[in-house]
């Protein structure tokens, strides 16, 4: 029996996301999520998709994303679907920083593990996710091929022009201290995706894709390559995002430190976890955000306005990267549902061909489409991300030639 499923796991900071996929076939097996990793109130959620049968829901205390992995596991087990199946050819790992090193997919071995835990300092609340995820894999299937996709890979074509911070070049050089990107296998297959749907080939267009998700970013991919992206060292340049800051002035550090008293982790967790959305008025969630705007919240609406300001400059700044656009594609949790972001994202901006259909916005859905008025010069789409899928696809392109 040749092996040709292909389990994938999404580990985030606080939260795994997996897909059992048969890449012959074409199929999801299942899927689910474990959410709240640490806390005493972590959920697993299971949908065992081949067995017909009814998602499963679990409440309770997860230390770690090892302990996660094992309570999957399980799940999967109870299926049929465990991970000692002899159907199981490789399980691939969303991993978030890997640097300049690699551009493509790489079967994990003892020096892969070793460069990601190097890079733990520039995707602390990632990497060490990511790290534990393969390690436990390894322990439960040894055997088994364990593929790293990382979400650096797609922002590696960038130019130097745009992946240089413009500091001192032996500094930058000796810490390598450049932008990276993250997200781009989301940003890889939303591009691709959205080329398809306008009937074209990704080398024929240029796409400003927006993964507005809780950690966001947006790049300018040009005939298929990325030309620019909004994050860089670490997932925290750029948008407003659920818990991180995006852009500042670099000096809000300095003033912090010596003006506020606070020391370089406070600072540093003030950024990532007590900024962005939920620095501003409290909550990270988009629906919480709406709802409390609509009730004539202040504070949710301002949050709302300095979001949306920092996405339009994006879109202006990719727009003049690119010279021409052909497509803006929305994506990720909010991209992919917030109707009021997508609009108030391009309102303003007819002179750049860029509009949207209030009937077509208002529709909701999973498949890729068009919100864009007919006959718009600039195509305006939602084009729903799979990372999981992309990561299976390239983790079944590399072991699975058999
Ligand atoms: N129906 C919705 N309307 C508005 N925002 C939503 C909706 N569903 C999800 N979101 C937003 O999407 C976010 C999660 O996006 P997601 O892409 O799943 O993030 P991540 O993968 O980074 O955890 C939520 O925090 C929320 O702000
Ligand atoms: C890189 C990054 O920000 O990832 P996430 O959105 O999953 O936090
Ligand atoms: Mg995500």
């Amino acid at each position: 029996m040749t092996a040709t499923r292909v389990l994938v796991l999404n580990s985030g900071s606080s939260s795994v996301k997996y897909q059992l996929l048969d890449m012959r076939k074409g199929g999801r097996l299942a899927s689910g999520l474990v959410e709240r990793i640490g806390e005493r109130t972590s959920r697993l959620r299971h949908t065992p998709l081949a067995a017909g049968g009814d998602t499963r829901e679990w409440t309770g205390p997860i230390a770690d994303h090892g302990a996660a992995l094992k309570a999957v596991a399980e799940e999967l087990a109870r299926d049929g679907l465990g991970l000692d199946s002899p159907e199981l050819a490789a399980i691939g790992h969303r991993v978030v920083h890997g640097g300049k090193l690699f551009t493509e997919p790489t079967v994990v071995d003892d020096t892969v593990l070793a460069e990601i835990e190097r890079l733990i300092p520039v995707a602390p609340l990632h990497n060490p996710a990511n790290l534990t995820g393969i390690r436990t894999a390894r322990a439960l299937r040894p055997d088994l091929p364990q593929v790293a996709v990382f979400d650096t890979a797609f922002h590696t074509t960038m130019p130097e022009a745009a992946a240089r911070y413009a500091i001192d070049v032996e500094t930058a050089d000796a810490h390598r201290v450049r932008r990276y990107g993250f997200h781009g296998t989301s940003h890889a297959y939303v591009s691709r995706a959205t080329a398809k749907l306008l009937g074209r080939t990704p080398e024929e267009v240029n796409v400003i894709v927006l993964h507005l998700g809780n950690g966001a970013s947006a790049s300018a991919v040009e005939g298929g390559r990325c030309v620019d992206t909004s994050m860089g060292l670490t997932p925290l340049e750029g948008l407003v995002m659920g818990t991180r800051s995006g852009d500042v002035d670099p000096a809000v550090i300095f003033h912090l430190a010596r003006v506020g008293g606070m020391s370089i982790d406070e600072i540093d967790t003030l950024l990532n976890k007590k900024s962005g959305l939920v620095g501003l008025c409290g909550d990270n969630d988009m629906r919480e955000i709406r709802r409390r705007i609509d009730e004539g919240d202040v504070r949710a609406k301002l949050a709302f306005d300095i979001y949306i300001h920092r996405l339009k400059k994006y879109i202006g700044a990719y727009y003049a990267v690119l010279g021409r656009v052909d497509a803006v594609a929305f994506t990720a949790g909010v991209g992919e549902n917030a109707a009021e972001v997508r609009a108030a994202a391009v309102a303003g901006l007819e002179t750049l061909g860029l509009a949207v259909d209030g009937g077509l916005n208002a529709v909701r859905g999973d498949e890729p489409r068009l919100i864009s008025p007919a006959g718009a010069r600039v195509a305006v789409a939602v084009v729903p991300t799979d990372e999981e899928l992309e990561i299976a696809t390239q983790t079944y392109a590399l072991v699975g030639r058999n």
